[in-house]
């Protein structure tokens, strides 16, 4: 018999999409492993600190530096590196386990959240294989088992997706935060989020299921999303008011026969 409620299975991570943006966030090395760190910083917009010496610093992070895209002491890391309450994070890559071991100790006893690459066991967090594409971030984690498991599994997924999904993702959020901007008030939640859903249901109806739809006349295609024009969304978000979902040639054409109302069931929206 199929349990209730789901099964706990211990022994995984807590993902999350941790906002470090405009975070001071400390990296102590400056080698190859520092440089993908890095770059994993910059990309969630972190004020990013590197401390390593000039001589052992990898092409990548030299770029960084040369382009102010982070600020640089070219020495060893120093405790006193940690005085300073606006770090949210310390990352290490250095080939050196004693500071390695000596800066996690630190920053636990100043409640630093840290990754000493290499030590899993000192780790507050782990990286993950990243997929990005606009929006859209996809990280696969193997919990420690296997790094490069997870880089592949990660390649497997990022080849199955479709090739426009994160321009599509990218033009559902400028709707989203458009239809807030029509219907702002708390008291509108219940009624944004069904409608919005309705909206996005409609799109994954189309090219994410395609074949097996083929029979229900499908109204969006993931290009047509990515196709969408300021003109196409004040049109549609038109349709918030009186709560309904239109076909895209609706949009386009105005023509209306086709309309349907939204009945709250997030199915399939079926115009003959
Ligand atoms: C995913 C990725 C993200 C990133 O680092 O950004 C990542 N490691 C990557 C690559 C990679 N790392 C290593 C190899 C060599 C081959 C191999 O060992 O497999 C390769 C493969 C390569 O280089 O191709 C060596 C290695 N890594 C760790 C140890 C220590 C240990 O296991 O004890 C050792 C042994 C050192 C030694 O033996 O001396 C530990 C960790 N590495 C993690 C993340 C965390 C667990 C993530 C998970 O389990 O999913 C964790 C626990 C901590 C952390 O680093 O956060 C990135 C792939 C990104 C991508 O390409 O997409
Ligand atoms: N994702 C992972 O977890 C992963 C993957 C591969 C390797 N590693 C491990 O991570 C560590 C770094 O790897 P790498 O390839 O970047 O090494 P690397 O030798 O290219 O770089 C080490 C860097 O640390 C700097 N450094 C050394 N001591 C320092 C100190 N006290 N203060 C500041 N900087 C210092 C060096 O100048 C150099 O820039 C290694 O121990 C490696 O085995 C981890």
């Amino acid at each position: 018999m199929a349990e209730k409620f789901p099964k706990v299975e211990g022994g995984g991570s807590l993902i999350l999409a941790w906002q470090v943006k405009n975070k001071k966030v400390l990296v102590v090395g400056g080698g190859e492993v520092a440089a993908g760190r890095v770059l994993n910083l910059l990309n969630a917009d972190a004020k990013v600190t590197v401390i390593s010496p000039r001589d052992g610093l990898n092409d990548e992070v030299a770029y960084r530096i040369d382009h102010r895209e982070v600020q640089y002491f070219d020495r060893k890391f120093e405790p006193s590196d940690l005085d300073d309450d606006q770090i949210t994070m310390v990352l290490t890559a250095v080939d050196d386990p004693e500071a390695s071991s000596q800066i996690w100790k630190l920053c636990k006893e100043r409640k630093i959240a840290a990754n000493i690459a290499d030590v899993p066991p000192e780790c507050d967090f782990y990286f993950g294989s990243v997929h990005r594409d606009g929006p859209l971030q996809i990280m696969v984690s193997t919990n420690g088992n296997g790094p490069k498991m997870a880089n592949i599994v990660r390649r497997r997924i990022a080849a199955n997706l479709p090739p426009n999904i994160g321009n599509a993702i990218a033009k559902v959020g400028e709707l989203r935060k458009k239809l807030r901007a029509v219907a702002p008030g708390n008291d509108q939640g219940p009624k944004r989020m069904k409608w919005y859903v309705a909206v996005v249901m409609l799109f994954k109806s189309t090219k994410l299921t395609y074949s097996r739809m083929s029979n229900v006349c499908l109204q969006w295609s993931l290009e047509d999303l990515c196709d969408m024009e300021e003109e196409d969304m004040s049109q549609l978000l038109q349709y918030y008011t009186p709560d309904k979902v239109p076909s895209l040639n609706q949009i386009r054409l105005g023509d209306d026969p086709d309309e349907w109302k939204f009945d709250g069931s997030f199915g399939w929206a079926c115009v003959v």
